[in-house]
């Protein structure tokens, strides 16, 4: 099988001189569920923004879906994301809005701007139906009307996740979604994941600090240190976090 992301020799250095990632290579196939582990300043957010094309590597080639983002314009680069779903510490809700409305954000780049205008005003009978039962997969499903500012940390990000399912991504991007969560709920939303990428098939790459959680919910660990990638293998195989937690 083709692998869905592939990163071949990558290197970026910063205008400021600094190397935030060295030669790093590695391939994805479609429906693994990876976590990429490093300390603080290993370069987790440097390979999250190369992968979803928002930065390009100094040298060396990313690819996804099949296509080399190098060699994408804006307008490709906005076509292959509707495939992509991106997920944020900070969750990237527009607080004003209706959680309705910010589930529905998921269709952005798959629908006209008319539909987009309209759906400001209002949504359709079978639009609500479909918000509402992905909603309600989340846990979420009586919060249709409120507004995002009104719910708690966790909440949001559950309407984060609720809008990325909406847009039926064939690859989550998540960068430290746990980040900002307790404990309990940093389970609940990792489960969420592990049943998109178990019953959809949905491949996941996951940005985490926390090793216990990435031992626990990831099939494979891509662990960074100072830029490197030093253990790509089942999180069985895994050394321990002493390798790299004080790089
Ligand atoms: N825009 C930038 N300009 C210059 N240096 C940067 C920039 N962004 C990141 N860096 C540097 O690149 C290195 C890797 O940073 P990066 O944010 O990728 O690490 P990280 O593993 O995501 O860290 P954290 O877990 O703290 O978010 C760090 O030394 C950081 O200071």
């Amino acid at each position: 099988m083709k692998p869905i992301i592939q990163v071949e020799n990558v290197s970026k250095v910063y205008g400021n001189g600094t190397k935030a990632l060295k030669e790093v290579s590695f391939s994805i196939k479609a429906g693994e569920r990876v976590g990429i582990l490093g300390a603080s300043g290993s370069g987790k957010t440097t390979l999250f923004r190369l992968l979803n094309g928002s930065l390009l590597p100094t040298s060396g080639r990313v690819s996804v879906l099949g296509q080399d983002l190098a060699e994408l314009s804006h307008r490709q680069l906005r076509q292959l994301r509707t495939r992509i779903s991106l997920v944020y510490q900070n969750y990237n809700l527009i607080p004003g809005l209706s959680v309705a409305h910010n589930v529905y954000m998921g269709r952005l780049g798959s629908i006209s701007p008319w539909q987009v205008m309209r759906s400001l005003g209002w949504l359709t009978v079978r639009e609500r139906e479909e918000i509402q039962a992905v909603l309600a997969s989340v846990g979420l499903a009586n919060k249709l009307e409120v507004k995002a500012s009104e719910l708690s940390g966790g909440q949001q990000q559950r309407v984060a996740i609720a809008r990325t399912i909406l847009a039926r991504p064939e690859i989550i991007l998540a960068d430290e979604p746990i980040a900002s969560v307790d404990v309990h709920t940093a389970h609940l939303l990792l489960n969420i994941f592990k049943e998109l990428n178990e019953k959809q098939g949905i491949t996941l790459v996951c940005n985490l600090h926390q090793v216990d959680f990435a031992l626990t919910y990831c099939q494979r660990l891509l662990v960074l240190q100072k830029g490197q990638l030093i253990y790509d293998g089942p999180p069985e195989a895994f050394p321990g976090p002493g390798r790299w937690a004080d790089a």
